[in-house]
């Protein structure tokens, strides 16, 4: 774990240490790895990503969230199932749903019927500390998994990639700044999310995209950029340093209807032909 665990961050990751400890007396380890074993075929996460951007289109992992700690509610009509829907519908490559409960209002059945609505990969959008959380997330039916690199030292970084890739799990590495950088690109993954927002301090600013991508690009690595997208301009400022897959939450769950928030942002007219 790196030194200084931003407070909200640490509070969250306690939390996770007794949720798991109180999981494991309704299920071991052992049973949660043969549910994983058992799972329904994942699809592929980066694959979908990668599609869209061959086809030179935006690469936009859709978000499912019903709170989060920096903005409290951001909707209250929320229907996972009719949300992943309008999402496919608007041209998303892949879901992202949070299932954390205490801080983000989450559920692991919102994953559940997110995916089971829809057609798209998703991603269990939640703070992984311990392999029971990933066999977990693929007996959800997952097909992919967040590591975060602030909360993670480099040796559980590469065990846990490592069984998500035995288990079929695609995984993005998160990180915040140059120095988490150099640790992520030690981990064997195709796939880099830069977090533009500080968990310590819940700023946000795109500009840690910008200081990042050269050498995310220079690694060969698949570049997500990450919250605090919500304008023309955000998504364009994005697309004159060459980032085409982001992860997009807030735009689209204040919106009346989601998937029409994420086809104005990405494909309105004064979107056309700009990748
Ligand atoms: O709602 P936004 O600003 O568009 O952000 C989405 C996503 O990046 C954000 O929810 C997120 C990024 N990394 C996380 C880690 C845990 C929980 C949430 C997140």
């Amino acid at each position: 774990m790196s030194t200084e665990v931003p407070t909200i961050l640490r509070k969250i990751l306690q939390r996770k240490r007794e949720e798991i400890a109180s999981a494991q007396q309704t299920q071991s380890v052992q049973q949660m790895r043969e549910l994983a074993e058992q799972s329904i075929a994942s699809r592929g996460f980066v694959a979908a990503l990668q599609t869209k951007l061959d086809a030179g289109l935006p690469a936009i992992i859709a978000e499912i969230k019903k709170a989060s700690p920096s903005k409290g509610v951001l909707r209250t009509d929320f229907i996972p199932a009719e949300i992943a829907q309008s999402y496919q519908q608007a041209g998303a490559a892949c879901l992202s749903v949070l299932t954390d409960r205490d801080f983000f209002q989450g559920q692991d059945a919102y994953l559940q019927a997110a995916r089971a609505a829809c057609d798209l990969p998703v991603i269990r959008k939640d703070f992984l500390i311990d392999e029971y959380q990933i066999y977990q997330a693929r007996a959800l039916g997952a097909d992919a998994i967040l590591l975060i690199v602030a909360a993670l030292d480099l040796p559980q970084l590469q065990d846990f990639s490592l069984l998500a890739q035995e288990l079929g799990l695609d995984v993005l590495v998160e990180v915040h700044n140059a120095q988490e950088l150099d640790v992520a690109l030690q981990v064997p993954n195709p796939m880099v999310g830069i977090n533009n927002r500080n968990l310590h301090t819940f700023e946000v600013s795109l500009q840690h995209t910008l200081d990042l991508v050269a050498s995310v690009q220079a690694a060969g690595r698949l570049l997500v950029t990450e919250s605090g997208i919500l304008t023309h301009a955000d998504v364009q400022l994005m697309r004159n340093h060459s980032v085409h897959a982001f992860l997009v939450g807030e735009a689209f769950m204040r919106a009346p209807d989601p998937g029409l928030a994420l086809q104005d942002l990405f494909f309105s007219p004064a979107q056309q032909g700009a990748h």
